[in-house]
C-alpha cells in the first residue's frame, strides 16, 4: 500500500507502508502506480517526494512473490513512469533502500538520504540481478567500477556525501571487465548470479540505455527460474526460520524467556577459547578469561589483544581489550551470569571443570560447553542444576564464523536454550538449537562424508580428485584440504576414544572391518607417521614447511596409497567426479534424514543453514536438505541402494526410513517434510 497526502500545499508526499519493510508487493507496487498519478496530474503539486513509513525506506521486491504468480503493476514500467515525470520526484530514504526500494529511488530524480541509512542491492545474493534497472542505472549514476562492486557483492553502503566519492573514470574497459569477471568467477565458486550481474553492467557501459535494458531483462529471466535463485531464496527465509526454535517437549522461541547476560566467563584459551573470548568482548559482554597454565594464559592475553586490535581497525572502533579480565584462578568466575568452558575435548578433563562449576558459581548461572561432540547431558548431570546446562558449539575461528550450535540435553530448561540462543544473536551468530547426540548435527553428518571420502581412496581415487569434485561442486576447500586445515589428529583422537583406530593393523580384509562395519585406517596411518596435515607440514598433501597452507601434490602420498591397495588386496578403479558426489553427498544426506527421524534437528532449514554457516557448503545450492529435494527424494534413495547393495557392510548408505517415508508419499515440497516427520514421530 502507498498512503499520499499533500504538505505545503505544493508537495505530493507518497509514504509506502507494508510492515515490516515496505516490501514492494503487488499492493504496495499498485499504491504507488495510483498515488504517482494523483500527484501528477494535481495542478497544484509542483513536485514529489516519495518515503517509507517506520524509519525504512523500503527492502525491495517482496521476496514472497518469487514463487508464485505474481501479479500487480510491474517494476520496470512503475519505476520508468516516475523517471518520465513532467515534476521533479525525490526519494528521501531513511532506514535500508535496498534491492527494487534503491532501484525506485534510482527512478527517481532526486536522492536524498539520512546519514544513517544503507543503501544496496542484494539482489545477487539470492541468485537474480537488480532487473528494474538497477544494472543501467546505477553506473550511469556512480561510474562502472562502483556499480559493479555495489552489484556483484550484494553489499550495502552507507550514505554518503557525493564530494567523498572518487571520480570514475576506467581508462580501459575490457580490461576492467576481464579483471572483474575472473575475480567474480573465483569467488562465485559456480553461482552464477554474480556473472550476470557482471554481464548486465557491461551492457550498460557498452550500450544504449534501451538495449542496456533488454539485456538486463534477458539475464534476469535465466537467473529467475534457476534452481539457484530458488536456492539462495529459499536460505534467506531459512536464516531466519532458524531462530525461531522448538523443542521436541514442546518448549519455544516465543513462550521461553531469556534471561539477560551481561557478564560471561571463558574457560580455557586454547583456539577456541580465545576466539569466544574476543567474540563476546566485542559484542560488549564483560568477560573473565581463565586459563589455568601461566605460560598459555600470557600467549592468549596477547593473541586476544591482537585479534581485538585487528578487529576494531577494520571496523574503525576502539578495541574492547578493558572489556577482558584474565585470570588462571578458576574461583573469578564466581559472580558472572554465564560460563562457557572451551578447555581440551577430553570427557574426565570436561566434567572436573563442570564439578567446579557447579560449587564456585552463584545459583542460576548458565554453564555452557563448547564441545564439538561430547555428551552435554552426562556434563549436566555433573552439576547441581541440570536445567542450566546447554552447549554452545562455536566453529573456529569463533570470532569470525557465522555458526553456533546450541544443543540441548534432556534436562536443558527452555531459559537456558533461549539465553543462548539470544547471546549467539546478540554476537553476530546464526544460532541453530538442536538436540544432543554424538557430533550433534553437523560433526554427526560430516562423519559418513569423510568416511566415504576415505573409501573412494581405498577404491582407487586420490585426494586431489575426491578436492576437485568437491570444489567444483562449490565448497571452498575438498575434504581432505579442510581435514589437512584442521588436523588429523583431532578425528584420530576421536576414534581412538571411540576405540576404532588400533596402531599396525594386519593386512587384508580383516583389517578394515571393525566394530562389525568396513573401516579404512588410512587416516589412522598417516597420523601414525606423524603426518597432522598443516600444522606438521605433510598430511594428505604436502606444505613447503610446517603451517604454511599451500598444498601440494605429494608424491609420497600417492605411492603409499598403492602399497596400501597392494598390502590389503584391493584394485585400483576409475571414479569420476559423479561417483564422489554421489556418494559424499548423499552419506552426509541420509545422515541427515536420520537426524530429522531422531527429531535432533527440528526442520531441514535447521540443517541446511548448519551445513551454510558452519561448513560452507554452497549457498546457492541451499544446503544439504534442500539440495536433495532439488535432486529429487526418489533419485537420492535409488543412489542410496545402489551404493549400498554394492557396499553392504557400510550402514551409512543403508537409505532412512525417513527418506523412505518421504517417497513413498509422493516427495513432497521441503516445506512439507515436518508433517511427515510428526506423523512419523506419533506412530513411534
Ligand atoms: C525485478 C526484481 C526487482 C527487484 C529484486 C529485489 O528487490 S530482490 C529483494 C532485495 N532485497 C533484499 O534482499 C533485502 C532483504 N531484507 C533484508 O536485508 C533485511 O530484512 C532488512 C531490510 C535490512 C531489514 O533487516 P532487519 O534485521 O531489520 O529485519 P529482518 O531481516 O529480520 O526482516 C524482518 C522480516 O521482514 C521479512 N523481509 C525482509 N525483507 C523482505 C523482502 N524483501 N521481502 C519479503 N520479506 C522480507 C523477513 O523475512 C522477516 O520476516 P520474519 O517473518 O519476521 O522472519
Amino acid at each position: 500500500m502507498a498512503k499520499y497526502s499533500r504538505v505545503s500545499e505544493s508537495v505530493g508526499l507518497i509514504t509506502l507502508q507494508n510492515p515490516p519493510v515496505n516490501a514492494l508487493s503487488a499492493a504496495v507496487r499498485q499504491g504507488i502506480v495510483d498515488t504517482v498519478e494523483r500527484a501528477l496530474s494535481d495542478p497544484k503539486v509542483k513536485s514529489v517526494v516519495i518515503c517509507g513509513q517506520n524509519g525504512i525506506f523500503c527492502g525491495g521486491a517482496d521476496i514472497k512473490e518469487f514463487g508464485t504468480n505474481m501479479s500487480g503493476p510491474l517494476l520496470v514500467p512503475m519505476i520508468h513512469a516516475i523517471e518520465a515525470a513532467n515534476k521533479p520526484v525525490v526519494a528521501a530514504i531513511e532506514g535500508s533502500a535496498l534491492g527494487g526500494g534503491l532501484e525506485l529511488a534510482l527512478g527517481c530524480h532526486y536522492r536524498i538520504a539520512h546519514s544513517k541509512a544503507r543503501l544496496g542491492l542484494p539482489e545477487v545474493t539470492l541468485g537474480l540481478l537488480p532487473a528494474a534497472g538497477g544494472t543501467q542505472r546505477l553506473p550511469r549514476l556512480i561510474g562502472v567500477p562502483a556499480a559493479l562492486d555495489l552489484i556483484t557483492t550484494g553489499k550495502p553502503l552507507d550514505a554518503r556525501r557525493i564530494s567523498t566519492y572518487p571520480c570514475p573514470r576506467p581508462s580501459d574497459l575490457d580490461a576492467l571487465f576481464e579483471g572483474v569477471m575472473e575475480k567474480v568467477r573465483q569467488s562465485a565458486r559456480g553461482a552464477i548470479a554474480p556473472v550476470a550481474c557482471v554481464q548486465a553492467v557491461r551492457a550498460a557501459a557498452t550500450q544504449p540505455y534501451t538495449q542496456g535494458m533488454e539485456r538486463e531483462k534477458e539475464l534476469m529471466a535465466t537467473l529467475f527460474t534457476s534452481g539457484q535463485a530458488r536456492a539462495l531464496q529459499y536460505c534467506f527465509f531459512a536464516q531466519r526460520a532458524v531462530s525461531r526454535w522448538s523443542m521436541p517437549n514442546g518448549a519455544r522461541w516465543d513462550t521461553s524467556k531469556p534471561r539477560p547476560v551481561h557478564k560471561a566467563a571463558v574457560i580455557g584459551l586454547g583456539t577456541m577459547g580465545r576466539g569466544i573470548t574476543v567474540a563476546l568482548a566485542q559484542t560488549g559482554l564483560s568477560v573473565i578469561a581463565v586459563e589455568t597454565q601461566e605460560k598459555q594464559l600470557m600467549d592468549a592475553k596477547q593473541a586476544v589483544s591482537g585479534m581485538l586490535e585487528r578487529g576494531a581497525r577494520r571496523r574503525g572502533v576502539a578495541p574492547a581489550l578493558d572489556k577482558i579480565s584474565y585470570s588462571h584462578d578458576i574461583q573469578a568466575v564466581a559472580d558472572v551470569d554465564l560460563v562457557i568452558e572451551a578447555v581440551f575435548e577430553d570427557m574426565g578433563l570436561k566434567k572436573k571443570v563442570f564439578q567446579q562449576l557447579a560449587s564456585i558459581c552463584r545459583p542460576g548461572t548458565f554453564l555452557c560447553t563448547n564441545t564439538s561432540a561430547l555428551d552435554v547431558d552426562h556434563l549436566a548431570s555433573q552439576t547441581h542444576n541440570p536445567e542450566l546446562v546447554v552447549g554452545m558449539h562455536f566453529f573456529a575461528p569463533a570470532h569470525v564464523m557465522k555458526l553456533l550450535e546450541v544443543v540441548y540435553g534432556p534436562r536443558s530448561s527452555p531459559q537456558a536454550v533461549a539465553t543462548a540462543m539470544q547471546l549467539g544473536k546478540k554476537m553476530g551468530k546464526v544460532s541453530v538449537a538442536v538436540g544432543n547426540c554424538p557430533g550433534f548435527v553437523g560433526n554427526r553428518m560430516l562423519k559418513p562424508y569423510m568416511e566415504q571420502a576415505f573409501f573412494l581412496l581405498e577404491e582407487g581415487a586420490t585426494p586431489e580428485l575426491v578436492d576437485r569434485a568437491l570444489e567444483e561442486f562449490g565448497f571452498p576447500m575438498g575434504v581432505f584440504r579442510m581435514s589437512d586445515l584442521s588436523g588429523l589428529d583431532v578425528g584420530w583422537r576421536v576414534r581412538k576414544g571411540d576405540g576404532l583406530a588400533e596402531p599396525g593393523a594386519p593386512s587384508g580384509q580383516p583389517a578394515r572391518i571393525r566394530q562389525g562395519r568396513r573401516y579404512s585406517p588410512l587416516g589412522d596411518l598417516l597420523c601414525e607417521q606423524g603426518r597432522f596435515g598443516q600444522k606438521t607440514g605433510q598430511g594428505w598433501y604436502q606444505y613447503n614447511k610446517p603451517g604454511s597452507q599451500v598444498a601440494r601434490s605429494d608424491p609420497w602420498l600417492h605411492s603409499f596409497l598403492e602399497g596400501y591397495r597392494a598390502q590389503h588386496g584391493l584394485v585400483a578403479r576409475r571414479i569420476d567426479n559423479q561417483e564422489v558426489l554421489d556418494r559424499c553427498l548423499y552419506a552426509l544426506i541420509n545422515e541427515g534424514f536420520r537426524i530429522l527421524e531422531d527429531g535432533i534437528a527440528a526442520g531441514p532449514e535447521d540443517i541446511d543453514m548448519i551445513y551454510v554457516f558452519g561448513y560452507g557448503w554452497p549457498r546457492h545450492r541451499g544446503g544439504p536438505m534442500f539440495y536433495a529435494s532439488m535432486v529429487g527424494l526418489g533419485k537420492v534413495l535409488e543412489r542410496l541402494e545402489h551404493y549400498h547393495q554394492a557396499h553392504p557392510d557400510v550402514p551409512y548408505l543403508k537409505p532412512c526410513s525417513l527418506l523412505w517415508r518421504l517417497v513413498a508419499s509422493g516427495s513432497p515440497p521441503l516445506h512439507k517434510w515436518r508433517e511427515v516427520i510428526r506423523k512419523l514421530h506419533s506412530q513411534l
